[in-house]
């Protein structure tokens, strides 16, 4: 599990983070949303080992990161100036990860070479961003990390790329219980992939959630009625959103899926049905009074 407890990072006085205070389960695919200047970068670069902070911890499974190898070599990272030797090729970068990674594997890094269309012998200064962010992930995902911390990783990839990077970064958590961090500006971007998300703002949490406990607790039920008016609801349910096309009844509520379900049942409906709610849908509810940059995250 990696954690960030209370940490506090002040930057010439003024407080990137705020007490921020962060839990990535084991195996868990945690997505870090918030909008530009919210401290994803900086926080990543505690969870790393770069930046020590001026006050808080943090740890994996109880061990500090900051200046500590064993713990540094269970965790790989593709920070967002991923850096690389101006003249070195692919190939020459995977000798020095296989040198500094301890689980680096040699044969990983061969079954890469199909998914990543790159050269392996040019220089990387002559390939352009996108090219270099492939050649990140191909050698990083080589370094089969317990622990992998992304910024931003798919900024900039094609569709069909992302989707690759995707599936092999969720074929790690799967087969060998990768934990992943990653950062975004842009929560559909996460949508698909999270089973977890915290959500920085100015420094700060302002929620942080597993996907299915979030799931569990909103529920989107569509409804139509025998008579012409719409009844009213039970009024013990918590309806944060109600709309209507024609005589279909859409109603955003708090609570348990087959509570409300019973609940709806004494108005006989003809028509009853719970429907997934997208995670876009459950933070617009969630952050109902957040400030605008939040909301543009989501939207
Ligand atoms: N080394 C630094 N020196 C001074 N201020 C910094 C430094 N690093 C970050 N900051 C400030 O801290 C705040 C958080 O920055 P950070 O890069 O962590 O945000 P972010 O959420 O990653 O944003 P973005 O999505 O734009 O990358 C910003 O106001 C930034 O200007």
């Amino acid at each position: 599990m990696l954690e960030a407890k209370n940490v506090v990072k002040t930057f010439d006085g003024f407080r990137a983070l705020d007490g921020v205070s962060m839990t990535v389960p084991q195996g868990a695919v945690y997505g870090l949303v918030g909008p530009n200047g919210a401290g994803k970068s900086t926080i990543i670069r505690h969870f790393t080992g770069i930046y020590r902070p001026d006050s808080g911890e943090i740890t994996l499974d109880g061990q500090p990161v900051y200046e500590n190898p064993a713990v540094k070599g269970r965790m790989a990272a593709i920070p967002d100036d991923w850096y690389f030797f101006p003249q070195a090729s692919i190939r020459e970068m995977a000798r020095l990860y296989a040198g500094t990674h301890p689980f680096f594997s040699w044969d990983r890094y061969h079954k890469l070479r199909e998914v990543f269309p790159l050269s392996e012998k040019q220089p990387l200064r002559r390939m352009s961003k996108v090219m270099q962010k492939q050649a990140a992930f191909w050698l990083t995902m080589s370094c089969m990390p317990e622990v992998l911390v992304l910024d931003e990783p798919v900024d900039g990839l094609d569709p069909v790329m992302r989707r690759q990077v995707w599936s092999l970064l969720l074929g790690d958590v799967a087969d060998r219980g990768t934990t992943v961090l990653v950062s975004s500006h842009n929560l559909r971007e996460l949508e698909d992939v999270c089973d977890h998300v915290g959500i920085l703002n100015k420094g700060k949490v302002l929620l942080e959630r597993s996907l299915s406990d979030l799931q569990d607790n909103t529920v989107k039920i569509q409804a139509a009625y025998a008579a012409a008016e719409e009844p009213a609801l039970p009024p013990e349910l918590e309806v944060l959103h109600r709309s209507a096309v024609g005589r279909v009844y859409t109603y955003i509520i708090r609570g348990k899926r087959e509570d409300i379900l019973h609940r709806m049942q004494a108005l006989s409906p003809l028509l009853l049905e719970a429907i997934p709610l997208t995670l876009e849908e459950i933070f617009i509810y969630e952050l109902g009074g957040a400030d605008y940059a939040v909301r543009e995250i989501i939207l």
